[in-house]
């Protein structure tokens, strides 16, 4: 099996400010150093709104830390009448390393779908930024048992046309959207059998060798009582943390997953 470096990354949301953000990295940052926490061995990155990059990238630069950061979103084109939108470009400048595509909250309040997935995806990768790839379904589905098929077509439909060397880059993040901000956390078992899936497809469009180094991350109400039982799965790299990363402590004790007992 391949090395894959746990990577734990905290999406923000809509939350905290520039001066919050920060803080909030600042915090972050002392926690796991009081923590002695090796990041070469768990990898850590949060996701701040647009306008807290700049902040960020100062603090992250002049402290030199091993943080990395990265957007929620990204358009599909690099410039132009686009009101509103965040080109790739303008990103790199800022030295983000990830951008989150595809969230449910992406899918549900702005109707993004496999098309739009997939040009942001090229959009990034245009400049060198890592897609983490959002993927799940929602309770009606999962009801229906079709969590394996549906998950697997927006795989399918975000990746269409993708090279190897992009796809051996990217990072997939396994959300159930039904486990999004309710407490209601799928079970290691859950997560297992939709990340093993994924791997799985992977393998069977670009190889083996290749899918057994992408990262496959489970997200949805991630809390420092339920990573370790989820981190210990074969499948499951890492985790993508809404609510619970907005407090350093309890990000950091997610982050150390390995010190908690599953
Ligand atoms: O959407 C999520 C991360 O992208 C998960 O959010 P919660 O951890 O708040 O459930």
């Amino acid at each position: 099996m391949a090395d894959r470096t746990p990577l734990i990354v905290g999406n923000w949301k809509m939350n905290q400010d520039h001066h919050q953000a920060t803080h909030l990295v600042q915090k972050l940052a002392w926690t796991l150093k009081d923590a002695k926490h090796d990041f070469d061995s768990v990898e850590v990155a949060v996701l701040p709104p647009f306008t807290d990059l700049r902040s960020v990238q100062t603090l992250v630069d002049a402290d030199k830390l091993d943080i990395r950061y990265g957007a929620q979103d990204v358009s599909a084109h690099e410039s132009g009448a686009y009101t509103g939108e965040i080109s790739p470009v303008m990103l790199a400048k800022l030295g983000v390393t990830y951008v989150a595509i595809g969230h449910s909250e992406r899918r549900a309040y702005h109707g993004e779908d496999e098309a739009v997935t997939n040009a942001k995806i090229r959009s990034a990768f245009g400049q060198g930024i890592v897609p983490i790839l959002c993927v799940g379904e929602g309770l009606d589905v999962r009801k229906a048992g079709n969590q394996v098929e549906h998950t697997l077509a927006q795989v399918d439909g975000a990746l269409d046309g993708l090279g190897a060397e992009q796809a051996a880059q990217i990072v997939i993040a396994y959300e159930p959207v039904w486990a999004i901000g309710t407490g209601e956390v799928a079970t290691p078992e859950d997560a297992q059998e939709v990340c093993g899936a994924i791997r799985a497809r992977l393998a069977e469009l670009y190889g083996a060798e290749l899918a057994d180094g992408v990262r496959v991350l489970y997200g949805g109400s991630v809390k420092s009582g339920n990573v370790a039982a989820i981190m210990a799965q074969p499948d499951v790299d890492g985790a993508l943390v809404g609510g619970a990363c907005l407090d350093a402590e309890e990000f950091a004790k997610i982050v150390r997953f390995d010190s908690l007992s599953a």
